[in-house]
C-alpha cells in the first residue's frame, strides 16, 4: 500500500505509516498541480494539512485511492463531494489542533489590545517611543465569540478568566452547552452592536462567507478590535480594509485570508493597527504531533480494513460498535442484493423497515450496507459504504428507513422492499439466529421462508402441484449441484407455492433452463447473496 504524504505532518506520524507492515510512504512536500496528479496515481492514501489541493482532477487520477487524511479540522481544500461520488474516505483530525488555534487567538486578541508587535518592531529598529504604542485593557470589555465550537469555547473560557463579559452566537448551539460555558446567548446583531471586540470560530460556508461585510461594520461599535483564525472570507477583506481606514475598527488580528498565501500587495500588509500572521493556528508542537500521529493512525486503520473514524463524509464506526454491527451488516447487504436480484431493474424507492433490538442500533451504518448490497451487482467494485447513498441518489432511487415498534414476531427483524415506479413491491426480510448470529432470510415476497443468508439461492414461484421437490431435485442432481438446504411455501394447498433451494454451486444454464420450461414454475430466478 503506498502513501503519498503531500504535506508537512509530524514525523513521528510519519514514522508510524512506515513501520506498518506493507506500507510504503511518500513524502513530497510542496508539489505543483501537475506534480500532485502524476505522484497520486498509485497511491492508497494521502496525508495533506490544508496547502495540498485534492481536487476532482487529482481524485480521477488516483484509481486506487481509499483515503485522503486531513491532520487538522478544515477540509476546504479537498473536494469531499467528489470524494464521495468515488468512495474515498476523507478524514480530519478534530480536537488536535484545538487549544493550539485558541491560543493564537487569544494572542491575537492581546496584541489587538496592546500592540505588542509593532511596538517590538520598533524596539528593533532602534527606538524608544512610549507614546506611540498604548492599548486599552480586556477586563470588564465585551467580546462577541461568533461559532462556539472547540476552539470559539476554549476561546470563551480564557477571556472570561481576563474578566470579560462573553456574548456568543451559534445558532446550532444546544441551550445546555451555553448554559455550561456561562456565555450569555446572543444574536449576531446584539454581538455587532454591543462587542468591543469580536472573534469568528466556524468554517466558510454559504451561510458564513461575508458574515463580516460592510453592512455588519456598520452596526459596529466604533473602535472594534476583530479577530479571524478561522477561515479566510467569514471577514470580507474589502470591508475590514474600509472599516480600518475610517477608524470603525480600531485593530484586526488576522491568520487567514480570502487567499493564501496572502497577496503581497495586499493593502492589510501595510496597515499599522493589523496583526498578520500565515495562518499559524495549528502551528505548535504540541498540535502537530497530536494531528500527525493521529491521522497516521486512522488511515492506517482505514487501509488495513479496520475502524473508520473521523470521517467527513460518513458515520465513523469504532471497534466496539464494528463487534456489535458486524452481523446486521452482513445481513443487511445480503437482503439489499437480494431484493435486486429478483425486482426488475429500475425500481424508484428502496424501504428500510428495522424492528426489534436492531431499532436502538446505529441504523445509518446498517442502511448503508443495504444499499450497498443491492448496487453489488450494479456497480461493482465501485461500491462502498461511502458511496453508496450518493449512487443510489444519482440513480434517482429513493431511499426510506422506518423503525418500527410493532410485533413482528421476532426479537428483531430486517426488511428491504423495493417499489418500481409502476407500484409493485418485491421484498426480503432477515434476522438473526442463534449465539453467533447466523443470517437467515424468512420472508421473500411475503412469503414465509427459512434459510440461511450465504451462497447461491434458487428462487422458485411454481403452482402448488405433486412431485415438484422431486422434479427440481432431479434436474439439479443431473447437473452435479447439491442442494444444502431447502424451503417450502404457501398460502392455500393447490394455489402458488414458494420453494427457495439452496445450492453449494451454481446451477448451469441449460439447467436453469430446464426448470424455468417447466408448466408449474411461474417464476424462477438463480440468486447469489
Ligand atoms: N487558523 C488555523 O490554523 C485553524 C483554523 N481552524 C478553523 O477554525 C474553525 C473552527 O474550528 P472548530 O472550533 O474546531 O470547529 P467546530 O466544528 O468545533 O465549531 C464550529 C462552530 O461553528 C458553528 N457554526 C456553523 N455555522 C455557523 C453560523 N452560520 N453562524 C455561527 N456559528 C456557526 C457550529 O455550530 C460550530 O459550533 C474551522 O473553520 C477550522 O477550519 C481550525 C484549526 C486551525
Ligand atoms: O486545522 C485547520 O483547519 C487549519 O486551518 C490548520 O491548517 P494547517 O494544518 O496548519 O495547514
Amino acid at each position: 500500500m503506498k502513501i503519498l504524504v503531500a504535506d508537512k505532518i509530524s514525523p513521528k506520524g510519519v514514522e508510524y505509516l512506515r513501520k506498518q507492515a506493507g506500507f510504503e510512504v511518500i513524502e513530497a512536500y510542496g508539489s505543483s498541480p501537475e506534480k500532485v496528479l502524476e505522484l497520486v496515481k498509485d497511491v492508497h492514501a494521502i496525508a495533506v494539512r490544508s496547502e495540498t489541493k485534492i481536487t476532482k482532477q487529482v481524485l480521477e487520477a488516483a484509481p486506487l485511492l481509499k483515503v485522503v487524511g486531513r491532520a487538522g479540522v478544515g477540509v476546504d481544500n479537498v473536494d469531499v463531494e467528489a470524494a464521495t461520488e468515488r468512495g474515498v474516505v476523507v478524514m480530519n483530525t478534530p480536537a488536535g489542533n484545538t487549544i493550539a488555534t485558541a491560543e493564537l487567538t487569544f494572542t491575537h486578541i492581546l496584541c489587538g489590545a496592546r500592540p505588542v508587535p509593532q511596538a517590538a518592531a520598533s524596539m528593533k529598529n532602534g527606538e524608544w517611543n512610549r507614546k506611540a504604542f498604548s492599548g486599552i485593557e480586556l477586563f470588564r470589555k465585551t467580546l462577541g465569540v461568533i461559532g462556539l465550537g472547540r476552539i470559539g469555547g476554549e476561546v470563551a473560557k480564557r477571556a472570561q478568566a481576563f474578566g470579560m463579559r462573553v456574548l456568543a452566537y451559534d445558532p446550532y448551539l444546544a441551550p445546555s452547552r451555553a448554559k455550561a460555558m456561562q456565555v450569555e446567548i446572543a444574536t449576531l446583531d446584539d454581538i455587532l452592536a454591543q462587542a468591543d471586540y469580536i472573534t469568528v470560530h466556524m468554517p466558510l460556508t454559504e451561510d458564513t462567507k461575508y458574515m463580516i461585510d460592510e453592512a455588519a461594520f456598520e452596526k459596529c461599535k466604533k473602535g472594534l478590535r476583530i479577530f479571524n483564525c478561522a477561515r479566510g472570507g467569514i471577514i470580507k477583506e474589502s470591508a475590514l480594509v474600509e472599516a480600518l481606514k475610517s477608524g470603525k475598527v480600531a485593530a484586526a488580528g488576522l491568520d487567514v485570508f480570502e487567499g493564501e498565501p496572502l497577496a503581497k500587495d495586499s493593502p492589510l500588509r501595510s496597515m499599522p493597527n493589523v496583526v498578520l500572521t500565515p495562518h499559524l493556528g495549528a502551528s505548535t508542537a504540541e498540535a502537530q504531533e497530536s494531528v500527525g500521529i493521529e491521522i497516521a493512525e486512522q488511515i492506517a486503520d482505514v487501509l488495513k480494513g479496520g475502524v473508520i473514524r473521523n470521517a467527513v463524509n460518513m458515520p465513523s464506526i469504532d471497534e466496539a460498535a464494528i463487534k456489535i454491527l458486524g452481523p446486521y451488516l452482513d445481513l443487511g447487504a445480503k437482503l439489499g442484493t437480494l431484493v435486486q436480484q429478483i425486482s426488475p431493474q429500475q425500481i424508484s424507492t428502496l424501504r428500510i423497515t428495522y424492528w426489534g433490538k436492531i431499532v436502538d442500533l446505529d441504523a445509518n451504518a446498517i442502511t448503508r450496507s443495504i444499499q450497498r448490497g443491492y448496487l453489488r451487482r450494479i456497480s461493482g467494485e465501485q461500491v462502498n459504504f461511502v458511496n453508496a447513498p450518493s449512487l443510489m441518489q444519482r440513480l434517482g432511487v429513493q431511499v426510506e428507513t422506518i423503525k418500527s415498534n410493532n410485533d413482528c414476531g421476532y426479537t428483531e427483524l430486517m426488511a428491504v422492499d423495493v417499489i418500481t415506479p409502476d407500484g409493485k413491491i418485491y421484498s426480503a426480510q432477515g434476522t438473526l439466529i442463534g449465539k453467533g448470529g447466523q443470517p437467515r432470510i424468512v420472508n421473500i415476497n411475503s412469503r414465509e421462508v427459512e434459510v440461511l443468508a450465504e451462497g447461491g439461492l434458487l428462487v422458485l414461484e411454481n403452482s402448488d402441484v405433486p412431485g415438484m421437490v422431486g422434479t427440481i431435485g432431479t434436474i439439479l442432481g443431473k447437473d452435479k449441484v447439491n442442494i444444502a438446504d431447502m424451503s417450502l411455501s404457501r398460502l392455500t394447498p393447490g394455489g402458488t407455492a414458494y420453494m427457495v433451494v439452496r445450492v453449494d454451486t451454481e446451477p448451469s444454464e441449460a439447467a436453469r433452463k430446464e426448470i424455468k420450461a417447466l408448466p408449474a414454475i411461474k417464476m424462477a430466478k438463480f440468486v447469489q447473496l
